[in-house]
């Protein structure tokens, strides 16, 4: 895909997915309510496969492709409602941990087998017997650090365990903020939870047929607030279906993106981000990705673009997302003379040394992100997107509303 931009300023409104999060972990809430209605569901495969996997279940052999949170919710899900047959994915997700959700579920009672390597998919799933006495809720412990996906899987279905789920986090916690959605979704289905600390309590009883309309994506977003970073003075531009308060912790871009001279102004479900002078750099900041993995990739493109460096933290789980995404943004960062430097103790400074974009052609490494975080680079020279379709997974649209935003978008060149 070649992408160029015509010059002037960006200017006018983009259309945006809905979150796939909110989404996935809305289907397996109104799939266990049996009932309700759902708006604003995206096109985005994620969205979409779950839709179909959900209605397909009487089958044997599901793929949850690419898509972490259909692969982790689904496995949860179809343990406890007794499913009995194999999920698998994309080779990637055969290569991505599943077990500390697997030995979970296996102790409330699932039987669950690795059909190739131990800890990874694909799954054989067969059956469930409750582990707990009726009247005692299922007592779990798991670690926090690898996947906030497992922990959202199980607490979603711990309703449905017959004395209702305790689980204890344990170690440092990733992506909080999806634990949070997954609780505050789970409580507008009616489910009975408290915390105490990190030890989480579901009780037991049965969802309640809700009717929800799911917000825009925050992660999508934040491609657009790169691009109003990347482009002429003057730019602007407003985001449909966002909210000031919002289930996503990746509205953090609002606050990041201060640093790179783009304002938010909160409307009537809706923003608008207006580029506005770079305030001079007195030291290099540090943000910290730890609950907002998947706004790591944009950051890094803009501070290298503008030669403003950040130190960046909370990367860990980048490296087993849909790619690596650190080895990935490395060696992507590099074609323009941009670095994401590992300083080592969990740091990586995002900087470059003569940034210059000049038709040099993006590897996407199956990653929707890395196609997306690097687009915005056409603000400063035509640059090519390689397997631009890999957007589908969450923002089928990018591309169609670029070219509306007055991008010349073309196969050809
Ligand atoms: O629960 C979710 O919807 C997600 C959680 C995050 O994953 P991790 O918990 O694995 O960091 C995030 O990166 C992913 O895109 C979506
Ligand atoms: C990591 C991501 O997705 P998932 O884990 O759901 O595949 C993502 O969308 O960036």
């Amino acid at each position: 895909m070649h992408l160029s931009w015509p010059g002037g300023p960006l200017r006018g409104t983009a259309q945006l997915p809905a979150s796939k999060s909110e989404a996935n972990r809305a289907l397996i809430l109104q799939a266990l309510a049996g009932g309700g209605t759902l708006g604003n569901l995206s096109d985005a495969n994620d969205t979409q496969l779950m839709l179909r996997l959900l209605a397909a279940a009487p089958s044997t052999e599901l793929s949850a492709e690419d898509a972490g949170t259909v692969m982790r919710f689904l496995t949860a899900y179809l343990a406890v409602t007794n499913w009995r047959g194999r999920l698998t994915g994309t080779a990637r997700m055969q290569e991505r941990p599943i077990k500390v959700l697997v030995d979970a579920l296996r102790q409330a009672g699932a039987s669950i087998h690795y059909l190739n390597n131990d800890g990874y998919p694909p799954l054989e799933i067969g059956g469930f017997t409750a582990a707990a006495e009726t009247a005692e809720p299922t007592e779990l412990s798991v670690r926090g650090d690898i996947s906030s996906q497992y922990i959202s899987a199980l607490l979603m279905v711990g309703p449905h365990l017959p004395g209702g789920l305790r689980l204890t986090l344990t170690g440092h916690i990733g992506s909080r903020p999806y634990i949070n959605m997954t609780v505050a979704l789970m409580q507008r289905f009616g489910a009975d939870y408290s915390a105490d600390g990190d030890v989480l309590t579901v009780r037991p009883g049965a969802y309640r047929p809700t009717d929800y309309v799911i917000e825009s994506d925050w992660s999508a977003a934040s491609y657009w607030y790169a691009f109003v970073a990347l482009a002429p003075a003057g730019s602007e531009i407003t985001l449909a279906g966002l909210r000031r308060e919002s289930l996503q912790g990746d509205q953090a871009i609002a606050e990041m993106m201060t640093q790179f001279g783009v304002e938010t102004t909160f409307l009537a479900e809706a923003v608008h981000l207006r580029q506005v002078p770079l305030t001079p750099q007195t030291a290099i900041p540090v943000l910290d990705f730890t609950d907002c993995p998947d706004l790591a990739q944009t950051v890094a493109v803009v501070a290298a673009a503008l030669t403003r460096p950040v130190d960046m933290t909370g990367l860990e789980s980048l490296r087993i997302k849909e790619t690596d995404r650190i080895a990935a943004l490395q060696t992507e960062l590099a074609k323009f003379g941009g670095d994401l430097r590992d300083l080592g103790a969990g740091r990586f400074r995002a900087e470059s040394n003569g940034f210059a974009v000049d038709n040099q052609s993006v590897a996407t490494y199956h990653d929707h992100r890395m196609a997306m975080a690097f687009a915005p680079l056409a603000m400063r020279g035509p640059i090519a997107i390689e397997a631009p379709t890999v957007v589908r997974k969450s923002y089928p649209q990018f591309w169609n509303e670029l070219a509306k935003r007055g991008f010349s978008v073309s196969e050809a060149g």
